[in-house]
């Protein structure tokens, strides 16, 4: 057989050993050969690929964040209309079955490509873990662990000076990154997009917090939490051409208006694309390692419009097309829960 793989999207720290674990396992497991497509769909629309071998340099990504085959955006009028071209381009390298590697996005585009009749099984990769049907994603660990160690980092200054710091963490849609980092980190409170905010309830949490003598307060925001109607107004930032949503800095506005509403002194840190660089840690690189593994097997035995997912400690396969039906985001009661250390 001939595998083809592709990784689109943001990039993601494990990309490189789903990478490996599909070369190693179509090579060694099946005697197949892979070909990795550059820069996500696009290698598709413009025949840019490589073949992959099971060589030292490959068996060496394992630990190396980003991903070796490139990833990039495509407008999805774009990709639609270039169907014909991608068959052509699978038909020209004799691909039997695709593996796309990506979030939600390109999970969707996965799906419908299948649909569309082109063989694929997809591996969830986002630091977000915000994919329905599987319990994490690789990447998300090793982003939790680098703000974690931020926060961790921000207790000892913030206490220095008595000062509230807000730390912004990715997260566009979901609060999983926050929400365990401010477990993780022990925050006085965590925002997160599922639950919009209300500033003066914020500020009364950082007086009481201080009236009562403490010396600190921390608060992780993520990237894509946003404030109740009445409550304040975000600065608008528009759409970019992929139609996602262009932040304008939620942590630091939300900063400068506790300083003018209580005036408590504030610092804001915006994690931003260092929780995306990177080595992936131990977990992740064993979460990668076997969706890749799993992935192969799959696309052997015809398992087609499938995705890896792990459930529990198993990997199994679901529908793409529950995975892309809706975006997993944090429900109530797990907020609830970490409200417990809220103020
Ligand atoms: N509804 C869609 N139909 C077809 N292609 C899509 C669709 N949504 C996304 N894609 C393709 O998948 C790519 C990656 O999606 P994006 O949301 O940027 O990243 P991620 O895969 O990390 O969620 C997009 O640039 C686009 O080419
Ligand atoms: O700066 P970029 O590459 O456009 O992407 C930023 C976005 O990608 C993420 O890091 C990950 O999202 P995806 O995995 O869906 O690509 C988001 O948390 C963030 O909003
Ligand atoms: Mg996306």
């Amino acid at each position: 057989m001939r595998i083809g793989v592709l990784t689109g999207g943001g990039d993601c720290p494990g990309l490189n050993a789903v990478i490996r674990a599909v070369v190693r396992t179509s090579e060694v497991r099946y005697g197949s050969t892979v070909v990795g497509f550059r820069d996500g769909w696009r290698g598709l629309l413009e025949d840019r690929k490589q073949r992959l071998r099971f060589d030292e340099r490959v068996d060496q990504i394992l630990d190396r964040g980003g991903t070796i085959l490139g990833t990039a955006r495509v407008n999805p009028t774009i990709l639609r209309e270039g169907l014909d071209t991608i068959k052509q381009t699978l038909d020209d390298n004799g691909i039997d079955v695709l593996i796309p590697i990506g979030g939600e996005g390109t999970l969707t585009a996965a799906h419908w490509l299948a649909e569309s009749g082109v063989p694929g099984v997809g591996v969830p990769k986002t630091i977000d873990n915000d994919i329905a049907c599987t319990d994490y994603t690789f990447g998300f660990n090793t982003a939790l662990a680098i703000a974690t160690e931020a926060i961790d980092r921000l207790h000892t200054t913030a206490e220095s000076h008595q000062r509230v710091m807000l730390v912004e963490v990715m997260g566009r849609h979901a609060g999983w990154i926050a929400l365990h980092a401010g477990l993780a980190g022990g925050a006085h409170l965590t925002i997160i997009p599922e639950q919009p905010f209300d500033v003066d309830e914020v500020c009364r949490m950082v007086k009481s917090r201080f009236q009562r003598g403490d010396s600190h307060f921390i608060c992780v925001v993520a990237e894509g939490a946003a404030p109740m109607p009445e409550s304040m107004t975000l600065r608008e930032g528009g759409f970019d051409e992929f139609g996602h949503k262009r932040f304008t800095g939620v942590a630091q506005q939300l900063g400068a208006e506790i300083e003018k509403r209580i005036g408590k002194d504030v610092r804001t840190t915006v994690l931003g694309h260092v929780q995306r660089g990177g080595t992936p840690t131990a977990y992740d690189r064993v979460l990668a390692t076997r969706f890749g593994i799993h992935a192969a097997d799959a696309a052997h035995a015809g398992e087609h419009g499938k995705m890896v997912a792990l459930d529990g400690t198993d990997v199994t396969l679901v529908a793409l097309a529950d995975a892309v039906d809706h975006l997993k985001t944090v429900p109530q009661d797990r907020y609830d829960e970490a409200a417990a250390f809220f103020g």
